[in-house]
């Protein structure tokens, strides 16, 4: 299988176009769209060499300061439209009625599942036979089965969002679509070493949360076949010691992994914005080092968060410039990796093979000594993420804190004790009181990843960490908030029509904002995580209008209706004296 860094040294002809060069810079730097993204994922009407020669003659002609009309022409002249790669398609074993449905009572969620099941047909896309045999003219990374996409600017794969649109499909019954994305995972895997962030080659020198073993193992789990397990070994290992061998960092004397790309420059996706921010800096070393650091939150699939600043005093208050994304050792993370290794390990022992397994036994049981020593912080009551500048626990919220309960990457004897820390954590912090979910973290920066937004993959690792802790005030919460967070999306869709990609903390069925970006319609991981949720929780939720109390609105309109009686009576009372 070929490495990593054979890949890094295996340059693409499209790649200085897409990923970086004279071209890249004229035409991001010339605002010709509203969202940078779109001229990054134009196909090229001519080969790259004849496209980077139209590139060099055009500017000769312009004296090297072509008008931002001028540079418009010339991409007019030398990109196709959005979208040329792909063709309509259907996914064939769409179902009508799949069995998730028949497990809700409400009938206008029930309804809501058969909509969000039919958004499906509309998040597919299939490449054209072109690309496999011209890919020089994209940027989007060719695979053979069709995908489905998150939505909106989305338009091609995302790493870790396709684990919640995975199980998605699977409580869909589209085995057969899930099955083809991972292995074009798979093949993804064996052709570069890893797995890029998103499907086009400008996102192919950083990751994303390492989610396949997790994603082939749902799969397993819901078809029962245990032979594509065993299959898969060789691509989970191999993309196990990629995150060892690239993103290995020592704190407290272990070895810990942290986020962290390799390629110079801003992201092409991004480049005008990186730009932007850069002018900060004052060297180019630098700047280059502030790139590298947004890649690195880009890597984490948090762009952007305060979750990633620290500031001289060691805080986490700033801005983008206060970046330091490669300096802080994430939990989930290292959560993430003892959970492949634990699943290698299973997947082992299916193939039979016993020391293999044990070898898998013994890495998972060393990232979770270094997790306990590393990241657990016994004074907050809960795991936190690490500081390698200022050598210390950054106790700041984020819910990737509580992501050792999804992977259960804890002493499971410790369980009890956890339970009560977790809980007291949530109940200091009265991260139950927003109405919208869990925010992602405490501050307000106008960043996406930051409050007030709410994001789907956070609440589901969240709800389904304490269901997984399994006491009875855990289970508890989760069910409390497995229910708000299908109660909150269906009022955002009952008012808009739309699944949103992030939500808002302080608005029941409030949508998301801020970023560089405007909120995104779909969505992948949100119909992911509520076609789970509505197959858990379908049979007990019932909506207000339909019989069902709401705890809050029920509450607000007894208290309007008890004191509209009071009035009334004082009011007579008077009138009858
Ligand atoms: O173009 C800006 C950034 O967009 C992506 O990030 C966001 O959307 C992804 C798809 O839903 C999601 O995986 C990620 O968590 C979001 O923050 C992209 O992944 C970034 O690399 C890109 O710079």
């Amino acid at each position: 299988m070929e490495s990593k860094s054979d890949l890094s040294s295996s340059e693409l002809p499209q790649d200085q176009i897409y990923c970086y060069g004279e071209l890249l810079h004229t035409v991001q730097m010339a605002h010709l769209f509203a969202d940078s993204k779109t001229f990054v994922d134009r196909k090229l009407k001519n080969t790259p060499a004849e496209t980077i020669a139209n590139f060099q003659t055009f500017m000769a002609a312009k004296n090297n300061s072509p008008t931002q009309d001028e540079i418009r022409e010339f991409v007019e002249n030398n990109f196709d439209d959005l979208g040329k790669e792909f063709v309509p398609w259907e996914p064939t074993d769409w179902v009508e009625h799949p069995a998730f449905i028949d497990n809700i009572n409400d009938p206008d969620l029930k309804q809501w599942g058969v909509d969000l099941n039919a958004i499906w047909k509309d998040l597919g896309r299939k490449m054209i036979d072109d690309v496999h045999t011209n890919p020089h003219f994209y940027s989007i990374i060719p695979v053979d089965n069709p995908v489905i996409v998150p939505g909106g600017r989305f338009i091609e794969f995302y790493y870790w969002d396709s684990y919640w649109i995975i199980r998605g499909l699977l409580y869909s019954q589209m085995t057969h679509t899930a099955r083809g994305m991972l292995e074009n995972f798979m093949s993804i895997v064996r052709r570069f070493g890893f797995i890029p962030n998103g499907g086009r080659i400008y996102y192919a020198q950083r990751s994303q949360p390492p989610l396949l073993a997790a994603m082939i193992k749902s799969y397993v789990e819901f078809t029962k076949d245990t032979q594509f397990a065993v299959q898969s070994l060789e691509v989970l290992e191999h993309e196990f010691e990629y995150w060892m061998n690239n993103h290995t960092v020592q704190a407290k004397g272990y070895n810990v992994c942290a986020y962290g790309g390799i390629s110079p420059g801003p992201r092409p996706e991004s480049y005008r914005e990186d730009i932007e921010t850069s002018k900060a800096f004052v060297t180019d070393a630098e700047k280059e080092e502030h790139y590298a650091e947004l890649k690195a939150a880009a890597e984490s699939g948090m762009d952007f968060s305060s979750r990633w600043f620290i500031n001289d005093k060691g805080e986490q208050t700033g801005d983008l410039t206060h970046l330091k994304t490669r300096s802080i050792v994430p939990v989930e993370l290292n959560a993430i990796l003892h959970w492949n290794a634990k699943i290698i390990a299973e997947f082992y022992r299916l193939a039979g093979n016993n020391s293999k397994a044990e070898e898998y036994e013994n890495k998972a049981a060393k990232i979770l000594e270094a997790i306990e020593a590393v990241h657990w912080n016994e004074e907050a009551g809960v795991w936190l993420d690490y500081d390698l500048i200022n050598n210390k626990s950054r106790n700041y919220f984020v819910p990737t804190n509580l992501a050792p309960l999804w992977t259960m990457s804890y002493n499971l004897n410790d369980s009890e004790k956890i339970s009560k820390s977790v809980l007291k954590y949530i109940e200091k912090l009265e991260l139950d009181k927003y109405p919208g979910g869990v925010p992602n973290t405490l501050y307000r920066t106008g960043e996406q990843w930051d409050f007030p937004n709410v994001w789907p993959p956070m609440q589901y690792l969240l709800i389904k960490g304490l269901e997984n802790l399994g006491t009875t005030e855990s289970k508890e919460l989760s069910v409390k908030w497995g229910h708000r967070w299908v109660k909150s999306n269906f009022q955002a869709y009952s008012e808009t029509r739309a699944m949103f990609e992030k939500y808002d903390a302080e608005r029941f069925g409030g949508h998301g904002g801020g970023g560089e970006y405007d909120v995104q319609k779909g969505f992948g991981w949100s119909n992911g995580v509520i076609i789970e949720f509505l197959d858990k929780y379908g049979r007990n939720i019932t909506l207000p209008g339909n019989g069902g109390n709401d705890g809050g609105k029920l509450k607000m309109w007894s208290v309007i209706g008890i004191t509209a009686f009071a009035v009334i009576a004082v009011v007579v009372g008077r009138l009858l004296i």
